[in-house]
């Protein structure tokens, strides 16, 4: 027991031992949750004597359930680590327990974009639509939203109409929305696909119309534990509450400085008011950060204190002094990116190594200039993007191929019929679609039964049939890194991949396995290949491992959670970071929190970073606000700091805080309503204009409506007040 709890101070032994009831801990960043949750999934499995099974610990990656996975593997020694996942993982999980229940199979398929656009492209074929009437992804983001706001209730149509119908509505469909709708409900049930939002609909939907398997699932989870609490929306909310229904031994941990999510749906509130809904709950706080040096915490407290809607807390060091923080001013992109290389190149010199060097920024495009002076001055760098590794062709064709092997669904049998060319061209595939279509089967079936007929002579179909067939019927009681192996080589992938000196893209391959294998030696003895592959549909690139010398370079959204010896924070220039999108005062404290979570990454070094020049339209590219933020005392600065451009930026942040201000106040105006103008007068408000960030008013003293720009005051006034412009 001394050892679970050596090395903790004193809130995280509180933490670690507080097992019964709802318990909520509020975290500052660095402040060693993560050691904290760890710890106590050990504690309850060492010293309380809980099975691993009946403990469920959400995490909010599939990358962090990873690492606590292998955290808590040494530290119980224990091969099941229990329900170690993310929330769409936990519910892959119950659905391949229960899908029954919404008769669906066992072997139902986890669709990720490009499954999507998959089968847009057959939609679009099908009816005639263009990519000029919409994108995939747009149509993509349409389906999303259909399925999250308009129609929230879909999911019922995919549980209980039958195919037959789903088509009927599909080919009755007119308008190009309804069309895409449909055709994907139509295509996602053809196949058993369920997307990220089908997996916790469809979970809540059992666990709603079955009260035997909720309390199953109730009973079987004892503990239940969920990390980075501040960013849960409504269905995972949910989700928690009723899992925890039945035990009541509910434990979040969550740092609401570190909302970065409300754009996706998060809410602060589940975290600010657990001990309302939650009666009798204990709060524990863990400010002691262990991460950082003063000087990078002196920086984050500086820049999150302007927040005005937070909870007032401030994250207090542990570590020795460090190096100062360092702001550098340059005059142009290229010279922040040159500036950036000469500081990896001095640590490297002094032996730091590449990998402990990160580079963070607010968007993707902005990688651009550092990527080309990173390989002008040769220094080693990767990029995680989120959709780069598993987004690759040679990866998605491998997991094709296990996925036929499994499910033999019609997706991955179109990716990888003729990957080798097997001369199974785009005419064959229209004859087995045909086939496919008149008798009701998958298309593999219908290559099955077409092997031996004129139209399928000189080509590889029936070696193709029977290599997919002998996987399948043979597969159990094998590893799936022995089965990716055998099937990647008997198949000729690789070996066109090698005729086509396709170096990298073996690499990729190489690098699959890998994780593979590591997935299957953190898993125990769950992972079969349905496990793998309705899980490995959830991962990003974030996920796979990356252990060579290199700088990194990432998102500020992909590195939360994350920590690093030196970051490099850049572009932090208005309009770019604070996003030139931001539009109301929420969004700009949440784009503020973000800066936050940036700054509390780095351990050692902090270099933040902004340059002068001109933005798209033509105008001057100012510092970012959270630079002004950040007390100037704080900073050790570098570079041309020009006093003109500075007053500049200050005269346009101001402006630019009074029109935020104002549409925070659009909330509280509403049409009808008799508002009074400091110039205008009284009038009646008839408009809000979010687009615009204006006001539409009809004011008593004028004869026409005027537009009235957000960063104008305006105060409410008593219905019978009317005057004249003053
Ligand atoms: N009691 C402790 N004593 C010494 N070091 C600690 C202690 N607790 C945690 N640490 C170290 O502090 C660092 C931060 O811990 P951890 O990653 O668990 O923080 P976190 O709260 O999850 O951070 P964030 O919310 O910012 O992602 C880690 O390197 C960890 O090893």
């Amino acid at each position: 027991m001394d050892d679970l709890l050596s090395g903790l101070n004193a809130a995280q032994r509180e933490a670690v031992t507080a097992t019964e009831g709802y318990v909520r801990v509020i975290a500052g960043a660095g402040s060693g949750k993560t050691r904290a949750l760890a710890r106590r999934f050990a504690y309850l499995v060492n010293e309380v004597g809980t099975l691993p099974g009946n403990i469920l610990c959400v995490t909010f990656t599939n990358k962090s359930a990873a690492e606590m996975r292998q955290r808590i593997h040494a530290l119980t020694g224990d091969e099941d680590t229990g329900y170690i996942c993310t929330f769409h993982s936990f519910c892959v999980t119950v659905l391949q327990e229960d899908s029954h229940a919404v008769q669906y199979p066992r072997r139902f398929l986890v669709l990720d974009n490009s499954d999507i656009d998959a089968m847009l492209r057959i939609i679009y074929e099908e009816r005639g639509l263009t990519l000029r009437a919409m994108t995939f992804s747009a149509a993509r983001d349409m389906i999303e939203l259909r399925k999250l706001k308009k129609e929230p209730q879909y999911y019922l149509d995919l549980i209980t109409l039958s195919l037959e119908t789903l088509q009927q509505k599909y080919l009755q469909a007119e308008a190009p929305d309804d069309i895409i709708f449909y055709g994907y409900l139509y295509q996602q049930k053809k196949c058993f696909g369920l997307d990220y939002n089908d997996l916790l609909k469809f979970t809540l939907y059992i666990f709603e119309q079955d009260a035997d398997i909720r309390l199953k699932w109730q009973q079987r989870l004892e503990y239940i534990m969920v990390d980075e609490f501040q960013d849960i929306d409504e269905p995972q909310y949910t989700l928690m509450q009723v899992l925890c229904g039945y035990h009541h031994n509910l434990f979040v941990v969550g740092d609401p400085d570190q909302t970065i999510y409300t754009w996706r749906g998060a809410n602060i509130r589940y975290l600010l008011d657990f001990d309302q809904v939650f009666p009798g709950t204990r709060t524990i706080l863990m400010m002691e950060n262990y991460r950082s040096t003063p000087q990078i915490l002196s920086v984050a407290n500086s820049l999150i204190a302007r927040n005005t809607d937070r909870m007032e807390k401030s994250l207090l060091p542990t570590l020795p002094d460090g190096a100062p923080v360092r702001l550098h001013h340059a005059r142009s992109a290229a010279d922040e990116a040159a500036w950036m290389a000469a500081q990896m190149q001095a640590l490297h010199d002094g032996g730091t190594p590449y990998r402990d060097m990160t580079v963070l920024y607010r968007a993707h495009y902005l990688t651009r200039t550092v990527e080309e002076v990173l390989q002008r001055e040769k220094i080693p760098y990767t990029i995680y993007s989120g959709v780069q590794f598993f987004g690759r062709a040679e990866i998605k064709d491998a997991l094709s191929y296990l996925r036929m092997i499994a499910c033999q669904d019609d997706l991955s049998f179109l990716r990888i019929v003729n990957q080798p060319k097997r001369n199974i061209g785009e005419r064959r595939r229209r004859l087995l679609q045909e086939q496919a279509a008149q008798e009701g089967c998958s298309l593999f079936t219908a290559l099955r039964r077409s092997v031996g007929t004129e139209a399928f002579r000189g080509t590889g179909a029936a070696r193709f049939v029977s290599l997919i067939d002998a996987f399948s019927s043979d597969c159990s009681g094998r590893s799936v890194s022995e089965v990716l192996s055998a099937i990647l080589h008997e198949s000729g992938y690789e070996a066109m991949l090698r005729t086509e000196g396709s170096q990298e893209r073996l690499d990729n391959l190489a690098e699959l396995k890998q994780s593979v294998y590591e997935y299957e030696t953190t898993c125990g003895e769950e992972c079969t290949l349905e496990h793998y592959l309705a899980h490995v549909a959830l991962f990003t690139n974030a996920d796979a491992g990356d252990s060579s010398d290199r700088v990194k370079l990432m998102t500020v959204h992909t590195a939360k959670g994350l920590e690093f010896p030196h970051v490099f924070l850049c572009a932090m220039n208005e309009g770019l970071f604070p996003s030139k999108k931001i539009r109301t005062l929420p969004a700009m404290e949440e784009e503020r929190r973000l800066a936050f979570v940036a700054m509390t990454r780095a351990e050692q070094g902090l270099y933040l970073s902004e340059a002068a020049g001109r933005n798209f339209d033509g105008t001057d590219r100012y510092p970012s606000r959270f630079l002004l933020d950040i007390d100037p005392g704080l900073l050790e600065q570098s570079g041309e700091r020009d006093d003109m451009l500075l007053d500049n930026a200050r005269g346009y942040i101001a402006i630019s805080e009074r029109t935020l201000r104002g549409s925070a106040d659009t909330a509280a105006f509403r049409p009808g309503q008799r508002v009074r103008h400091s110039i205008l007068g009284t009038g009646t408000m008839l408009e809000l204009d979010e687009a615009k960030q204006a006001w539409l008013i009809r004011f008593d003293g004028l004869p026409t409506p005027r537009r009235i720009s957000f960063r104008a005051r305006l105060t409410p006034c008593p219905e019978q007040e009317g005057d004249t412009p003053s």
